[in-house]
């Protein structure tokens, strides 16, 4: 059973008196293992069709399966819970809290889940490690480069052992190194640790990391590159 699927998804957006047909009938699924990419000029769709799988926004019409159930008969809690436990997400802008620590940051959503104490520290540490910021988990966001800030919302993303990972333009706001080691890191976590990734960007050196390219223009998808070399 796919992760997630979507079908014949519809998004309309209402700008003063005018609609904007953002989504035009996508339909797709999510295996477990997968490594995504989805990729269009800007306006085409990305981010709204992220927003949708991530289940923090709703479609005009169609319909989501979160492991084959429907979403839109789920009660708000049941799908505030699947966003805290199931879905990962990771931002361009990192989205860090800027009191707390690198670890702190990571911790945080095993706090919200209702983690015992012990087991958070365990799983924090671990995760530090895998991103490789042993040496900054101390650290406050303002003392961290870009990069190293990237891989704490990685980590964050990651910490609830989450079904899916989805990441809206994740290097958007990296230099190309940075941003070729982050997908580096998330390529090796699909690889090791089995994590579902699903991200968007319009860099050509960065969606080769994928191994399913999904092409979106003006809300529709017009190619999809199955079996890229991971
Ligand atoms: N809240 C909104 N209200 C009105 N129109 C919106 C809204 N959000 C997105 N849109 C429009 O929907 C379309 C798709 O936007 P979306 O942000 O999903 O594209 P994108 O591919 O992620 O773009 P970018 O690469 O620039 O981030 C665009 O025409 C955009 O202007």
């Amino acid at each position: 059973m796919p992760v997630l699927k979507i079908e014949d998804i519809h998004k309309d957006y209402l700008l003063g008196k005018s609609v904007i047909h953002a989504l035009k009938g996508l339909s797709l699924s999510v295996e477990k293992g997968d490594f995504i990419s989805v990729v269009g000029p800007s306006g085409c769709g990305k981010t709204t069709l992220l927003n949708i799988l991530g289940c923090i926004d709703k479609p005009s019409s169609g319909r989501v399966y979160f492991r084959g159930e429907d979403l839109s008969k789920m009660t708000d809690n049941q799908e505030a819970d699947i966003r805290l436990r199931e879905i990962g997400f990771i931002f361009q802008s990192f989205n860090l809290v800027p009191v707390l620590s690198c670890s702190e940051n990571i911790e945080f959503p095993l706090i919200l889940a209702g983690v015992p104490k012990k087991e958070r520290r365990r799983r924090t540490a671990r995760l530090v490690e895998i991103v490789g910021l042993a040496d900054f988990a101390e650290h406050k966001p303002d003392e961290l480069s870009g990069g190293q800030r990237q891989r704490v919302a990685i980590a964050r993303a990651l910490v609830n052992n989450p079904s899916l990972v989805i990441a809206d333009e994740p290097t958007a706001n990296l230099d190309s190194e940075t941003g070729n080691s982050i997908l580096e890191t998330m390529n090796r976590l699909n690889r090791e640790e089995k994590v579902t990734f699903i991200f968007s960007t319009h860099n050509p050196e960065i969606m080769q990391y994928a191994r399913t390219i999904i092409h979106l223009k003006d809300g529709a998808v017009t190619r999809v590159d199955q079996g890229v070399p991971a």
